[in-house]
Order: C-alpha cells, then sequence, then structure tokens
C-alpha cells in the first residue's frame, strides 16, 4: 500500500463551467477528484485542501508553503508520494520552485487541468489519476518535481505552457517529455539533470523581468529605481543579445551589484554569449551579465529569487545562476 499526500491548490482543474459559460472556481477543491480514490488499488490518498486559488493568485509565499508542507510530509516519513493540483497558468513557476528547494528523493507530482469539472472532455480527473499513477510508482524517485499532464511526463526545469488551451500545453521545448504513461505502463525514457536545491525559508526580493525587442532603447530601464530593486531578468533576443542602446543602459544596474540575469525570448534553447557586435552577448557577458541556462525568463527569475533568499556570495550566485 503507497500512501500518497494530496495538496489541492485551485485552477481550473478545481473549477467549473457556470450557466453564462464563465468558468469559476467551486467552493471546495475536491468535488470531481474525490472519485479517483476508487479508481486506484493500492494506494491510499491523504487529502488536504492547502488553498483554492486561481493560479495567477499564487505568490511566492504561497509557493514556500507548499514547500514547507512537502519537507514535513517527508520528514514524518508518513507519506511516500505527494501530488499538487494547480493552475495551469503558473504551474510551472511552482514546479521550478519546489524542484530549485526541496531535495531530490520520493516523487513530487504536479497536475492541473485545461477544461473545469462539468466541462465536455474535461481532462483533470484523468490528470489527477495520472499524477496518482507516477507519484506511487518507485520509477519516479529521484526525479526531481515531475509535471505530469496528457499522458507525459515532464522535468520541472524545462516545461513551460505553449497554448492558451489546448490539452496538450504542457511541452518541454529542448528534448521532449522525460517520460509517458499508457493504460498499464509508467515509461521513463530520459533522466533530468540533478539541480543544486537551496532550502530557503525567504521569498523576498524585487526582481521584474523585462523582454526585448526591435529598436529597443535604454528608455524603460531609465525608468527602474537601482535602489528598489535585488536584480533584473532580461529576456534578450536570440542567442542572447540586445539594441545597443539597451545594452548600454545596463551598465547601471551592474554599477551598482545588481545581478542582470539574461535569458533568450526565443521559445527554444539556451542563451550563450556568441556575439561580439555592440550589444552582443559576449559584450554583455563581459561586462557582468550573467547567462541563465534555464529556458525562459519566469524560471530564471525564481532562480535569482532562490540564489538572493539563500545569501550566496557574488561569485557563488554567479556559478548557480550560469549552471
Ligand atoms: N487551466 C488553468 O488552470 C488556468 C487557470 N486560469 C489557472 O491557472 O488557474
Amino acid at each position: 500500500m503507497k500512501n500518497i499526500l494530496v495538496l489541492h491548490t485551485g485552477g481550473t482543474i478545481s473549477m467549473h463551467e457556470d450557466a453564462a459559460g464563465n468558468v469559476v472556481p467551486d467552493a471546495s477543491n475536491q468535488n470531481p477528484m474525490n472519485t479517483v480514490q476508487n479508481a486506484i488499488d493500492n494506494v491510499k490518498l491523504t487529502v488536504e485542501d492547502v488553498f483554492n486559488l486561481p493560479s495567477p493568485h499564487v505568490t511566492l509565499n504561497d509557493m514556500l508553503v507548499l514547500k514547507q508542507r512537502i519537507n514535513r510530509a517527508f520528514d514524518d516519513e508518513l507519506f511516500d508520494g505527494v501530488v499538487i493540483t494547480h493552475g495551469t497558468d503558473t504551474l510551472e513557476e511552482t514546479a521550478f520552485f519546489l524542484d530549485a528547494t526541496i531535495k531530490r528523493g520520493k516523487p513530487i507530482v504536479i497536475t492541473g487541468a485545461m477544461r473545469s469539472s462539468n466541462e465536455l472532455g474535461n481532462d483533470g480527473v484523468y490528470n489527477f489519476l495520472s499524477s496518482i499513477r507516477v507519484a506511487a510508482s518507485a520509477d519516479s524517485r529521484d526525479r526531481g518535481v515531475l509535471v505530469v499532464m496528457n499522458d507525459e511526463i515532464h522535468s520541472a526545469r524545462y516545461v513551460t505552457k505553449t497554448h492558451t488551451t489546448n490539452v496538450s500545453t504542457f511541452q518541454t521545448p529542448t528534448h521532449g517529455p522525460l517520460g509517458l504513461l499508457t493504460k498499464t505502463h509508467i515509461l521513463y525514457f530520459q533522466n533530468d539533470l540533478e539541480t543544486t536545491h537551496f532550502d530557503i525559508d525567504n521569498v523576498t526580493a524585487n526582481v521584474p523581468i523585462i523582454k526585448a525587442y526591435a529598436g529597443m532603447t535604454g528608455d524603460l530601464f531609465d525608468l527602474l529605481d537601482c535602489g528598489r530593486l535585488d536584480g533584473l531578468v532580461i529576456e534578450a533576443l536570440g542567442a542572447g543579445n540586445l539594441p545597443p542602446l539597451a545594452a548600454h543602459s545596463l551598465q547601471r544596474f551592474l554599477d551598482a551589484d545588481l545581478p542582470v540575469v539574461l535569458v533568450s525570448r526565443c521559445f527554444n534553447g539556451i542563451a550563450e554569449p556568441v556575439y561580439a557586435y555592440d550589444g552582443g552577448g559576449v559584450k554583455l557577458h563581459e561586462a557582468g551579465v550573467l547567462f541563465a541556462r534555464e529556458v525562459n525568463s519566469q524560471k530564471a527569475r525564481l532562480k535569482l529569487i532562490i540564489a538572493l533568499n539563500a545569501g550566496l556570495s557574488q561569485k557563488n550566485l554567479a556559478n548557480y545562476i550560469e549552471k
């Protein structure tokens, strides 16, 4: 018998469509998902409603609460795995945060739905059942936080929401899913890289994300007050380049010792210093801009906030961000 802790947090998986066709939260997270316990043998579910939030309402403090609850569950040795239900809009951020702050070991799976509980073809109960199967599987140990949706298993580090409404929205652009589920099997095809984890207790840091575009100048950067920032994440162009005027205006933040972290605005691939023209990645890197290996800016931002709250020195912070 496997004991799985279920932590509901809200999202479309816990919502329904009203008479006007609008999707709205239910009073409780649990309604349709209660049926799942009858569909699985050898698994005992312990269910907690941690929050009932649309995921655009989820904050970093909420992620911290989830992290602390999961650590307690594993410290008490009462559970063999954890399943979290979550809205899909920020699911990848919560998954990444938990992956970067909890030591690998017992399975932690996060899932959601694109269609609410009473919509035709709703995917919530099915994704929930799939997640329980993955969390109860010994093969899912030591793989970091897993995102299970639509018969696929993705790693928290690179998975991203790629479609506004499609049930196959969660994709890993760099290398595809880690594995998949069939009716009877859970198959893993690849392992994800081990990530360093920092067991932080705070998430206070002011780190905005700024997206680059053709013809960008320094105007937007000039509006920012260095004294109110703890760092900056930039979604740069291509392999990691900026228009010259935008690049020059970063010097002010670097001179103030604020970490400036760069990713690409491209959907796939990793930013790296390749071009040595004015504003090119080589020049940015030489000036002290850090190139994050995460694909997207929302994860690079979390990584920087985690690094800042872990109290890393400038050198260790740079190593962690660029690893
Ligand atoms: N499919 C979803 O769950 C989207 C919803 N807006 C949420 O993130 O809460």
